[in-house]
């Protein structure tokens, strides 16, 4: 008989989800599987809204950002009735398997589901954020860094020809894979992120960005770009511009990126992983696979038990960390 595969797209979407879903939709055209997509994320699995995607529903959206399925935050599911009424919409339709494509969020409640139904459940690691333990990187991150890049580069020539100061905040309100990486490729002269701030620095903090300032404008003439992760700082990141102003009776306008860094087509590279995953995603529910995360580790594909995978929030590289601590010795030092 046919298996049947439910596929959804949930949490924050991000440039690649379409890709992952084209992916899922062959792969499974070739392993003679349904896909049953629902949308609007579990909400359309509680409403039962669903359509049966072929082939053609999955031509031209390979370069497209957003998701053909729409996704949803879903109140609901965190409650054992909204679980009870998810399985029960899969019991009636028959559904074999589960595929979820979205983040840590998403895989709790794919965890739920799995506890009171007994078909398979894998998930697919879409987020910005890039903050999923046991892949090297999600679905839409390296685009959303891209984004970001390409955006603070046009700052920066505004602000070099002025020699203005910036603060930039970029998104991820619980990690700052986003902010260190765009922050270190667009040779920010500060990084405000999770990794690098406490709380109980910021007056400190504040006083030491504020000299820096002054020594940028009047000393050497130059721009000054900080990026923030949104949800950093104590008050918000218009409470620092506000602050850094009162200190230093300079200028510094906040540009708060937002919602662009999640749209837009994916780059090659979220095309890519998206592709590979999705693919493997099918395969693993054909070798009878459950209860797993498809992630890649130094180019290669894996499961990881979703169980691994939500335990813990990747940190940032280490390493580029200390590479802008090491940047920022150097530059305060000349
Ligand atoms: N603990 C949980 N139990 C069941 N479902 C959950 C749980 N946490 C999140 N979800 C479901 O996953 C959705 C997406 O989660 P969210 O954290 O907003 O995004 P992401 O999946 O991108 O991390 C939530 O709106 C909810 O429907
Ligand atoms: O869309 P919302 O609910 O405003 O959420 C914004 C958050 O979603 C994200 O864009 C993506 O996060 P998730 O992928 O975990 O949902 C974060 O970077 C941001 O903090």
């Amino acid at each position: 008989m046919t298996r049947r595969i439910a596929l959804l797209t949930s949490g924050g979407d991000a440039p690649g989800m379409n890709a992952a879903i084209r992916a899922v939709v062959l792969a499974a055209q070739h392993y003679q599987a349904e896909i049953y997509g629902f949308y609007h994320g579990y909400n359309g699995l509680l409403n039962n809204e669903f359509t049966l995607l072929t082939q053609a529903d999955v031509q031209g959206i390979i370069h497209r950002g957003g998701t053909i399925l729409k996704s949803a935050r879903c109140q609901e599911m965190r409650d054992e009735q909204g679980v009870k009424q998810a399985v029960n919409v899969l019991l009636k339709n028959k559904i074999d398997a589960l595929i979820v494509i979205g983040g840590d969020g998403s895989f709790n409640g794919l965890i739920a589901i799995s506890k009171q139904w007994q078909g398979q459940v894998i998930g697919i690691p879409g987020t910005i954020d890039n903050d999923i333990d046991g892949t090297d990187f999600t679905i839409g991150f390296s685009t959303a860094v891209n984004t970001g890049i390409e955006a603070i580069d046009k700052i920066r020539d505004t602000a070099d020809a002025f020699d203005r100061v910036f603060l930039v905040e970029l998104m991820g309100r619980h990690s700052g894979h986003i902010t260190f990486n765009v922050g270190v490729s667009c040779a920010a002269e500060q990084i405000l992120s999770f990794e690098n701030f406490q709380a109980k620095d910021e007056k400190k903090l504040l006083n030491k960005i504020a000299k820096q300032i002054t020594d940028a404008q009047q000393k050497r003439h130059s721009s000054y770009l900080i990026v923030i992760a949104e949800n950093l700082w104590p008050g918000g990141s218009q409470a620092l511009a506000n602050n850094l102003k009162q200190l230093t009776g300079i200028d510094c306008p906040l540009c708060t990126l937002g919602y662009i860094q999640r749209g837009g087509s994916p780059v090659a590279k979220d095309r890519l992983l998206a592709t590979k995953m999705g693919v493997a995603a099918v395969q693993a529910i054909n070798n009878g696979q459950s209860n797993m995360m498809i992630g890649e580790q130094n180019n290669s594909m894996l499961l990881v038990a979703l169980s691994t995978a939500i335990q813990h929030q990747k940190q940032v590289s280490q390493t580029l960390v200390e590479a802008q601590e090491n940047i920022f010795a150097l530059t305060e030092k000349n």
